[in-house]
């Protein structure tokens, strides 16, 4: 059998599949291992020799503890990774495995235990995977042996690998003008339908940042700077903008000593080793860039419009984006490369656990600010040196003018686009520009249209105004706003740590914490009373603007881009006057969203259609109701607990499952979902694109549009909303995202947080989350055996914030509190504390 098919495993087994994806979600992506290993070292090792690009290919790097499973010089396996144990010398076990992969031999049980193994974390670097055929020790010898080549063969080699690549340009590649001439108001542009790419949502709904003290020993892994990327690309001491590697082989004479040395490390060593020197593009990124057919200029303008959290994105969603981008490119390679280029892990990899909380705030800043955001900001065409023309510039680029504004440095990312200080050219003024850039993608200029059209409409104390819009028609959407100095309570709560360890004593947290939640609190009101749910309530959407006393600190709610009005049953007001009316009945009512189009329309000034996506009081109410009733039977009898259920849905029955598992509404039980989502709007990315699926006429009018189009942020996403059928976005839902909000503000992390995704659905679905932790932040706990009674008087409890927390995450709708009894609940603590501490 030759080489390359030796090393060719084709990955049509669906539990492999599976497994891949549950390595994937459930490690974490900081780790920079895990997206790594889908490469197999030798695999360059075969192509050189032969030549042949093998794309689909499913080999992989093997990590240092993988490694060690492995006779270094032999090859041979020392050690069978799922039981710990030494491998008889006779090979027995190899026999054994021989022809098959470990993780696909359809063995459910196996695998599922496997699976259950890499979530709790044991063996969770051990995600060993059989080759079939692959002779291991071979490989190694052959390995070796290329190391002793001569580093200009290599560099030959590498020079006519990148010559043989053509490089193309992907879909939706910028054509840069000098000038900036088309600005248009909203009502007077048509929207392009030329789009060239594809996008399944709009908005990112991206995942929250993760708090940095989620996952105990995960290393930190910080981008690179712009400066290192560019000097990664460019070689030490060249001028980047001569260069083009492809055309004179630059890069692979800057990257050969860096690729000789290579061949001993793994990916995540030679980033660690004493002597690696960012100066160089990692390993073997230049060949990954050729068989890509790519430039690197567009792989940089990819990771520019990547957003500003892909790196701790989950596996799946990381994948989604990058298909949307580029669909016609191999994403495994991409991802690697991106990866490789945008990762940088610490010499230190610093573990972050409770007990380093300072080093994790310190690196974790916010996104305005952040390593991160000065990483992708230096891929707008001012911080690329390296592209070709150099000299063009962007509307967007710091220094251009826009309604009467300076643009200056970027203080924020979003999923789209970015936000820029500014600078009034008259005034001198400061204040922030929102920058969302479709260009000419129709759906994300849908979503922003949408945004204005619902963020122009709010004028509260406590919402980030919206100053000035103005339209850029085929390029970008421009949103002045105020510039908040403050960070966001995202910071503030990093900036606190966990409660157990909490850096402010636990009165003065729950104090800020009521003081904080109070004018969230009543933004949302204001926005209820418009019917205008927020949709994406959080902690980095709470800007804060400090003062010298921190009683006096000011909130403003921003990111409207998954706002949407609903329509309101007259029967049954939300958020009424009445001091504690209970939302009872609230998913009868008849919430309306509008559709992009129609927002286009509204924006546009030619509103008064009928809407479209209208759900009738029986269609999601008292079924959605029933359902988690029925729901949490089931999971009582099947005695369902987070810990005995690792894949969280295993054993449900299948009506249930897609709720849960992003995985199932990919394939089994709601297979239309995929086909209807890339109709719809926003499609969660939380979904599994990976089983592709033609729904039937019959299947598309049975579902409707993709129900879990509004979930913002999925730790956030109250149970309704992951339901199969659930109801529209309404304010429900935005008062759930409160209570995470208000828990992780008390307690320093979230309610219900799983780096694997499904069992993260489980969790939100069961309600169930730490209450020890916030019965001793609020001390609504009588056993504090350690305290003195006296000390016990002194401290007051928090019964009135405990209470509204528990109001706001009480998965029953029924139960849910409403804004106002929250208020109140808050208020009368705050009112208990005056004589005390005010
Ligand atoms: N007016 C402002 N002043 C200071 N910082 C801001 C301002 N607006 C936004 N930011 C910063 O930029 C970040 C992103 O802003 P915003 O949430 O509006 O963007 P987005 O594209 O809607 O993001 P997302 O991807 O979360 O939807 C905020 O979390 C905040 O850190």
């Amino acid at each position: 059998m030759p080489p390359t098919e030796r090393l060719l495993v084709r990955d049509h087994n669906l539990d492999e599949k599976a497994m891949r994806e549950s390595v994937a979600s459930s490690g974490d992506s900081r780790d920079g291992i895990r997206d790594d290993e889908l490469y197999f070292e030798p695999k360059r090792v075969y192509r050189r020799s032969t030549d042949s690009s093998s794309r689909s290919s499913l080999v992989r790097v093997y990590s240092e503890n993988e490694r060690a499973n492995f006779d270094q010089v032999t090859g041979s396996r020392i050690y069978d990774d799922l039981k710990h144990r030494p491998i008889p010398s006779d090979g027995k076990i190899a026999a054994e495995t021989e022809g098959r992969s470990l993780v696909s031999v359809g063995d459910a049980q196996r695998s599922r235990k496997r699976r259950l193994s890499l979530n709790d974390g044991r063996y969770g670097d051990m995600q060993d995977e059989y080759i079939p055929d692959l002779d291991f020790s071979e490989a190694v010898l052959h390995w070796q042996s290329e190391d002793s080549a001569s580093p200009a063969v290599l560099s030959q080699k590498l020079r006519n690998d990148s010559s043989n690549a053509t490089p193309t340009r992907f879909p939706g590649s910028i054509t840069r003008t000098n000038t900036w001439s088309t600005d248009r108001e909203p009502n007077s542009g048509s929207v392009s339908p030329n789009s060239s790419y594809v996008f399944d949502s709009s908005h990112a709904q991206v995942e929250p940042i993760p708090l940095p003290n989620a996952s105990n020993g995960v290393s930190m892994i910080t981008p690179l700077s712009a400066s290192e990327v560019s000097k990664s690309i460019t070689g030490p001491g060249a001028n980047a903008s001569d260069v083009d590697p492809f055309k004179h082989g630059h890069l692979a004479s800057s990257f050969q000593p860096r690729k000789v040395s290579r061949r001993k490390t793994s990916v995540c060593e030679s980033y660690n080793s004493a002597s690696s020197s960012l100066t160089y593009l990692p390993d073997n990124t230049v060949s990954i860039i050729a068989e890509l057919r790519m430039t690197p200029e567009e792989v940089l303008e990819l990771i520019g419009k990547l957003p500003h959290d892909f790196v701790y994105m989950p596996y799946s969603q990381r994948k989604k984006v990058i298909l949307d981008l580029i669909p016609n490119k191999d994403y495994k390679l991409l991802m690697s490369v991106i990866k490789k280029l945008m990762l940088k892990s610490t010499r230190s990899s610093v573990s972050i656990s409770k007990n380093s909380l300072p080093a994790a705030a310190a690196t974790a800043k916010s996104r305005h600010g952040s390593v991160a955001s000065q990483f992708l900001s230096s891929f707008s065409p001012a911080g690329v040196t390296s592209t070709p023309s150099a000299n063009s510039v962007r509307p967007d680029e710091k220094g251009m003018e826009i309604m009467g504004y300076s643009l200056g440095k970027v203080i924020g990312f979003g999923a789209w686009g970015m936000i820029r200080e500014c600078h009034n050219l008259e005034t001198g003024s400061v204040k922030a520009m929102k920058i969302v850039r479709f260009r000419n993608n129709m759906k994300v200029k849908n979503q922003v249209l949408k945004e204005v059209s619902v963020w122009k409409e709010l004028h509260h104390q406590n919402i980030l105004p919206l100053l000035q819009w103005k339209l850029n028609d085929d390029y970008a959407m421009y949103c002045l706003t105020e510039r908040i100095h403050g960070g966001t309570i995202y910071d503030l709560v990093i900036s606190w740590g966990e409660y157990d360890t909490s850096k402010i004593d636990l009165v003065t947290r729950c104090k800020l914490t009521i003081i904080l939640c109070l004018q969230v609190t009543s933004a949302l009101k204001y926005m209820h009373k418009k019917y205008i749910a927020h949709g994406d309530v959080k902690l980095e959407n709470c800007l804060l603007e400090k003062q010298s006393e921190a009683s006096q600190w000011k909130v403003f709610l921003c990111d409207f881009g998954m706002s949407c009005h609903y329509k309101h049953c007259e029967a049954f007001p939300v958020d009424a006057d009445s001091d504690s009316e209970p939302l009872t009945n609230l998913p009868e009512c008849s919430y309306t969203q509008l559709s992009p189009y129609m927002e286009k329309k509204k924006i546009a000034g030619h509103v008064n259609e009928p809407l479209p996506f209208h759900r009738s009081r029986s269609s999601s109410g008292l079924r959605h109701g029933s359902r988690m009733v029925k729901f949490h039977k089931i999971m009582k009898n099947k005695k369902l607990t987070h810990d005995d259920t690792p894949l969280g849905i295993s054993s449900l029955p299948k009506t249930y499952g897609p709720a849960l598992t992003s995985a199932r509404i990919g394939n089994s039980s709601f297979p239309s979902l995929r086909q209807i989502a890339s109709q719809s709007t926003a499609l969660t990315p939380t979904m599994d694109m990976t089983s592709p699926h033609q729904a039937t006429d019959e299947e598309t009018r049975a579902v409707g549009p993709d129900p879990h189009s509004h979930i913002g942020s999925l730790p956030y996403a109250a149970p309704e909303l992951l339901e199969p059928s659930p109801p529209p976005l309404g304010p429900a839902a935005d008062i759930w995202a409160l209570g995470v909000t208000l828990y992780t503000m008390l307690t320093g992390k979230l309610p219900f947080k799983h780096d694997y995704e499904p069992r993260m659905r489980a969790m939100i679905a069961s309600g169930k989350f730490d209450r020890k932790a916030l019965e001793t932040v609020c001390r609504v706990t009588t056993e504090e055996p350690d305290v003195t009674r006296r000390e016990r008087q002194d401290r007051p409890r928090f019964t009135g914030l405990y209470n509204a927390l528990m109001g706001c995450l009480a998965s029953d709708l029924n139960q849910r509190w409403e804004l106002d009894r929250i208020e109140t609940s808050l208020k009368d603590d705050l009112m208990k504390l005056s004589p005390l501490y005010n």
